[in-house]
């Protein structure tokens, strides 16, 4: 069946045709729920007067049903309009003793055809399909939710089907993904990041599918596609949890929002919609109802790059310590034992001893600890009353609510952070300034205090929490995600390319967090050619990391014997590269400062600055830092000024190593001066 090319073209032609019949269904559909609805409107708008509240009720009710069931229509419409541009991307021929052999064509969505009862094409992430990712000819097997389906595959074939078109055919023995995958790594870069259902491998698969673990921590290597399978891990979510987890149940911390948006196609392009996202500095203003104001993790690098304060790096660096959060948890201990001191308390002729209001304050050691004053004040009252054998005036009771709390040695948990500081000993690592700005490093801290000590009870709807760029978070950002978000989660991220060094966070130590987590390690690189990967090897080396057989021109480092030369020299870079074919550059500094000069001096029309407010970032030539420009790509790159003056300390070889990555095709380096103790002379 479908044997020869010209088979298969003629069986696309039919399959087209039969999503364009059912687009046309779709369409009479949509149009008949439309016009009911417009009736349903008018009849509720003439009648208005004679229908009860019930009646309303009932009528908005209905109204709401029937548009939810034509946004169901339109968005089928919306995929089936995409498949009819790319029906299918790979086929395979199972055979099983229990189900005969049939072809199964797997597609970004399914369709089932309704006239003849049938499957044409099957989501990419059903059950069967993951045979087309696992497994090559011969013996094979799937899973299914009643148990697993042995057989053997006889054909796999991939397709390239554009605007509707065959574009290429292509068989496999061995693996059927190099070639197509090779051709999807060589395109030039976008704007937004894209699906790979096409060209997914084996071991990236195993992470998209893989429903048992409570935490998948993904550290791979940069470019090794791990935003790209959390996403997709996504998407198979909702596919495989349909009926319990929806997009609005999921959330996404990113980094910001240029980010946020470079990634904001892939759902949308699976036929997903599209899922809540929020930036950790969003999560911490929100847990802190927006009472502190506080330095942002960009604003910290930035301090971090321009200055060498080095009280300023022994904070961060005591901040980011395991031990640290061990500190904070035996301060909570010593704070739950000596801050509540208990007096007797008199009421009337009643006099409360100070061991009943301990024992009452000790019963509730299950409640964070600064909501207990409520609820031993009542316990107080109760035994008053008991023992009075009257009830209490308001003055008593007023008396006994604010007699309570007087007990407790601080009411505000700012001041609790700063009695920790006195309590380890080390005041001076806590720098806030007069308007009790707090630092970066502080601000999980103290949420985590007022977690422990208030409870916190937001964000408990999130049914799957999805945290990139794990490194750059430390163990007590992890402590409060892992109390706040009680759901499963993905984290993914790469400890080589931590923009700060100082609090960088490797996947053992979010193990140590989340002792259940199932640690997955990616070390094939698809991004950049092995040539660009080379080159950043010998900044910061990882001698796991595997390349993806595809060859570019050498990395080229470029000595001018002036700064006004050197910008005469990536101006000439950019001309090249308007004309190169090419669609996107990335300008990639070390600062924000050099940044915004670089794009002054360029005076380049069409170059565009990217900065920590961006929300948004297009094709073409961008300037920006390496901190903004992680987890973006580009096809070239040049990074400017990589004299020793701007790379010499850890911080900058982070950046250093971050900025060469977001590479795909080719790289330049430009300097003067004394080259960066981390390039090659
Ligand atoms: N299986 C695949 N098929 C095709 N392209 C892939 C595949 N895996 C990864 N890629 C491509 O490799 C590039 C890097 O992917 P992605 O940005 O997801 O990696 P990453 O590990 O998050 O990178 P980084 O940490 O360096 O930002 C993207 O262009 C992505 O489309």
């Amino acid at each position: 069946m479908n044997i020869t090319e010209q088979e298969e073209r003629e069986y696309l032609e039919e399959v087209k045709e039969k999503l364009t019949l059912a687009i046309r269904r779709v369409d009479d559909a949509v149009k008949q729920f439309s016009d009911e609805l417009r009736q349903k409107k008018s009849y509720i708008h003439e009648h208005q007067s004679g229908m009860d509240e019930a009646d309303m009720v009932a009528a908005g009710q209905s109204i709401d049903r029937m548009a939810f069931t034509g946004e169901a229509a339109v968005a089928r419409k919306r995929n089936l309009f995409k498949l009819l541009q790319s029906p299918y991307f790979g086929r395979l021929d199972f055979v099983s003793p229990t189900q005969g052999k049939s072809p199964v064509y797997i597609g970004v969505h399914s369709f089932f055809d309704e006239r003849q009862r049938q499957n044409l094409i099957y989501d990419w992430r059903a059950p069967i399909s993951s045979l087309f990712y696992d497994f090559e000819l011969g013996e094979a097997a799937y899973t299914t939710p009643s148990g697993t389906i042995q057989g053997r595959i006889e054909l796999k074939r991939q397709y390239k089907i554009r605007d509707g078109r065959l574009e290429f055919m292509l068989e496999n023995d061995v693996n059927i993904h190099d070639d197509v995958l090779q051709q999807e790594l060589a395109r030039s870069s976008d704007d937004k990041m894209k699906n790979i259902v096409a060209t997914i491998q084996r071991d990236q698969n195993a992470v998209i599918r893989n429903e048992t673990a409570p935490v998948m921590v993904i550290q791979g290597v940069a470019g090794s596609g791990k935003t790209s399978i959390a996403l997709h891990r996504i998407a198979f979510l909702l596919y495989r949890y349909r009926e319990t987890i929806a997009a609005k149940d999921i959330l996404i911390l990113s980094p910001n929002k240029v980010f946020a948006d470079y990634i904001s196609n892939v759902l949308p392009e699976l036929g997903e919609e599209n899922i809540p996202e929020l930036g950790m500095e969003e999560l911490a203003a929100d847990l802190l109802d927006n009472r502190y104001t506080f330095q942002t993790f960009f604003e910290q690098v930035s301090a971090l790059l321009e200055t060498n304060d080095l009280a300023f790096v022994e904070r961060i660096r005591f901040k980011s310590s395991f031990d640290f959060l061990s500190q904070l948890n035996q301060y909570l201990l010593h704070v739950e034992n000596h801050y509540f001191t208990v007096t007797e308390l008199r009421v009337g002729k009643t006099l409360v001893p100070g061991s009943f209001i301990e024992s009452r304050f000790k019963a509730y050691h299950r409640i964070p600890l600064l909501k207990r004053f409520a609820l031993v004040a009542q316990d107080v009252r109760d035994h008053v009353r008991s023992a009075a054998d009257r009830k209490l005036t308001g003055a008593e009771k007023g008396k006994i609510g604010e007699a309570i709390p007087r007990m407790f040695k601080f009411h505000q948990v700012l001041d609790l952070y700063r009695d920790f500081y006195r309590w380890i000993g080390r005041p001076e690592l806590l720098k806030l300034d007069h308007h009790l700005r707090l630092e970066y490093a502080d601000v999980f801290a103290l949420i985590y205090l007022r977690l422990r000590l208030e409870g916190l009870t937001a964000y408990e709807q999130v049914k799957h929490l999805l945290v990139d760029e794990m490194q750059d978070y430390t163990p007590v950002h992890y402590a409060v995600l892992s109390r706040l978000f009680r759901c499963r989660k993905t984290i993914l991220g790469d400890v080589s390319q931590a923009v700060n060094p100082y609090s960088a966070s490797s996947a053992e130590t979010i193990e140590r967090v989340f002792p259940q987590a199932d640690v997955v390690k990616l070390y094939r690189s698809y991004r950049s050619t092995v040539e660009i990967t080379a080159f950043a090897q010998r900044i910061i080396p990882n001698p796991d990391i595997i390349p993806l057989e595809r060859h570019g021109r050498e990395p080229q480092v470029v000595r001018f014997t002036s700064k006004e030369e050197e910008l005469i020299g990536i101006k000439q870079l950019l001309a090249t590269f308007t004309l190169s074919g090419y669609r996107s550059l990335g300008i990639i500094c070390k600062t924000q400062r050099q940044a915004e000069n670089t794009h002054q001096a360029l005076q380049t029309a069409g170059v565009q600055l990217l900065t920590a407010e961006s929300t948004s970032f297009k094709e073409g030539i961008i300037i920006t830092t390496a901190h903004l420009a992680k987890g973006l790509e580009f096809d070239e790159v040049i990074v400017p000024f990589a004299s020793v003056r701007t790379y010499q300390t850890e911080v900058d070889k982070s950046m250093l190593y971050v900025a060469c990555t977001r590479a795909m095709h080719q790289l330049t380096l430009t300097y003067f001066g004394t080259i960066s103790p981390f390039l090659p002379a």
